[in-house]
């Protein structure tokens, strides 16, 4: 039975007794109610278009098809890190292509991937990354990776020849040492020999990089040039790079872990991390904090830090 209230109102806006809404109500309710099926339809198709690429992401990560870091999204920031580049090169000498198995070379051209993205992610980058001895199977593997993308890193150099260029650079314009894509130095088209002096004062300032050396880095300086091998081999060749700087007659120096920390297993460490130790000891100054940011915890001896429990959340040694 109608009441007094109801009778007067126009019909869209009286009470249905079953669900105590206005016609009107109704209708928005449904109205309300399409809309929020609409919008859980839409989550759920932005839920699956995240995951499918997430998946595929992680595919390419494993295939080596690009680099875990490079696929995030970068801060944003006037410079890729954000700071003051540090005025020091950074060296990987891949020299050693015929020493490596195939799978070995697969892990080196990720670590080179590594290695190039924490260096244009820190907040303090070495001012100039400088790849050399590119040649036989590491270069097809580059080539083959991520349509060649290390074609298109920024800021990097590529040289065919040695590291031992730096100083020798007695390279005429015809004989271009580079291959592709290089940012060739100023002045590599000089055609100038070095004098020996000056030779031998840019000698001075090369530091290769090896575990095996008796020497430790207790800083590092601008105006240096830090070499590291580039090569993964398991740690089947010993002093393969202490002798290689020898060879050259530059100094080599290992990083000095044992005073801070004591490993588990071996103190070689792989090429990006080795990178990213240096660049985090850049940012704060303090190999200490740098060793505990960058190598993987289940290689420390049990230890804590600060407070700080050790567990296994490291990666690849
Ligand atoms: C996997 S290691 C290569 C080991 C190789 N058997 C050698 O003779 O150095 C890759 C590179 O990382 C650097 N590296 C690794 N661990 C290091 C450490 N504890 N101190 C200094 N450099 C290190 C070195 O430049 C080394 O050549």
């Amino acid at each position: 039975m109608e009441t007094e209230d109801t009778r007067t109102k126009p019909e869209e806006e009286r009470v249905t007794p079953s669900q105590g809404l206005s016609k009107k109500a109704q209708k928005r309710a449904a109205k309300a109610a399409r809309l929020h099926e609409l919008k859980l339809e839409r989550r759920a198709r932005e839920r699956e278009t995240k995951k499918r690429k997430r998946q595929e992401r992680a595919r390419a990560v494993a295939n080596g098809e690009c680099d875990v870091n490079a696929t995030r999204k970068r801060p944003k920031t006037d410079a890729a890190g954000g700071g003051s580049p540090f005025n020091a090169r950074l060296v990987i000498d891949l020299g050693f292509d015929e020493l490596m198995t195939d799978k070995e070379i697969n892990s080196l051209t990720s670590q080179l991937a590594y290695t190039y993205s924490a260096n244009r992610r820190a907040p303090h980058a070495f001012s100039s990354l400088l790849f050399t001895s590119i040649n036989g199977r590491t270069k097809e593997r580059l080539d083959a990776m991520n349509d060649a993308g290390y074609r298109r890193w920024s800021n990097t150099e590529w040289w065919e020849e040695s590291y031992e260029r730096i100083w020798t650079r007695s390279f005429p314009p015809s004989q271009s040492p580079s291959c592709e894509p290089t940012n060739a130095p100023a002045d590599s088209t000089s055609t100038e020999t070095e004098t020996t002096a000056d030779a031998d004062e840019l000698r001075k300032s090369v530091v290769y990089f090896t575990a095996d050396s008796e020497n430790e880095i207790l800083e590092l300086k601008e105006g240096e040039t830090y070499v590291i091998g580039g090569i993964c081999d398991h740690n089947r060749y010993k002093n393969l790079c202490l002798n290689k700087a020898n060879a050259s007659q530059i100094r080599h120096a290992r990083l000095p872990i044992g005073r801070y920390i004591a490993l588990a297993t071996r103190k070689v460490l792989t090429v990006n991390q080795v990178v990213e130790i240096l660049l985090k000891w850049v940012e704060t100054r303090d190999w200490e904090e740098a060793f505990w940011a960058v190598i993987p915890k289940r290689k420390f001896q049990g230890v804590e830090r600060g407070g700080d429990i050790v567990s296994d959340s490291g990666g690849e040694g």
